[in-house]
């Protein structure tokens, strides 16, 4: 299922952020997003997963083909683990949850509370969450933050998984994950600095 963006502009409180941005993302293929601090990694990923509208441009991408896993990791804290990943998989109209546990190791915290574990730990759940979405699309804001070096290892193989399996990845991403990916670099794309001044954008904080 391919993704294609055409001439997107892409804004916070209403001012543009990212401007001209053309580019397709097909099956099988990661997309790494590069850029400095600030400059809109997080509203492009936002504004592809429909959280926001962009400014201009078009985006095409079939119907309920992406999933998106942001900054922060959505869970309900006071759901086991297991739990957790139960009520996604309803939600996406899953079923086994089994593959998603043991792609992150979480078999052994299937019990646990989601509140009571490490921040890295959460971060291995939030993840897992996109194995039980069974959307084709990944989209992922800095998704290995918290994560030590075995789980970094972990989430590369289930991506390259999901590629294998003609899915594809967006991954906006400070650190190198050590996959097979093109980088797109958003700097060029950049709206001019001095026209964001006092935008304000408080009902997406
Ligand atoms: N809620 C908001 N309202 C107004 N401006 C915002 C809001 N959130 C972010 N911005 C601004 O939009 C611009 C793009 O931010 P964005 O979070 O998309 O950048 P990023 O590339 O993901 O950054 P980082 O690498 O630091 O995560 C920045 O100038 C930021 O200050």
């Amino acid at each position: 299922m391919t993704l294609t963006i055409r001439d997107l502009c892409v804004a916070r409180g209403g001012v543009p952020v990212l401007d001209r941005l053309s580019f397709a993302l097909v099956p099988g293929q990661a997309l790494i997003l590069r850029g400095p601090n600030g400059s809109g990694k997080t509203t492009l990923l936002r504004t592809l997963a429909g959280l926001q509208p962009p400014l201009s441009g078009h985006i095409e991408a079939a119907e309920e083909s992406i999933a998106y896993s942001s900054h922060s990791d959505g869970l309900k804290s006071m759901l086991t683990v297991t739990e957790n990943l139960r009520f996604w998989a309803d939600v996406f109209g899953q079923g086994d949850i089994e593959p998603a546990l043991a792609a992150f190791s979480l078999s052994p915290l299937r019990d646990r509370m989601a509140g009571t574990l490490s921040a890295g730990q959460k971060r291995r759940l939030g993840l897992a969450r996109m194995l039980v979405t069974g959307r084709p699309i990944w989209m992922m804001d800095e998704p290995t933050v918290s994560l030590d070096v075995d789980a970094v290892v972990q989430f590369a193989s289930a991506v390259s998984a999901h590629l294998g399996a003609g899915g594809s990845a967006l991954i906006a991403t400070h650190i190198d994950l050590g996959l097979e990916a093109e980088v797109f670099d958003v700097t060029p794309y950049r709206a001019a600095l001095d026209a964001r001044a006092g935008a304000s954008d408080e009902a997406f904080l």
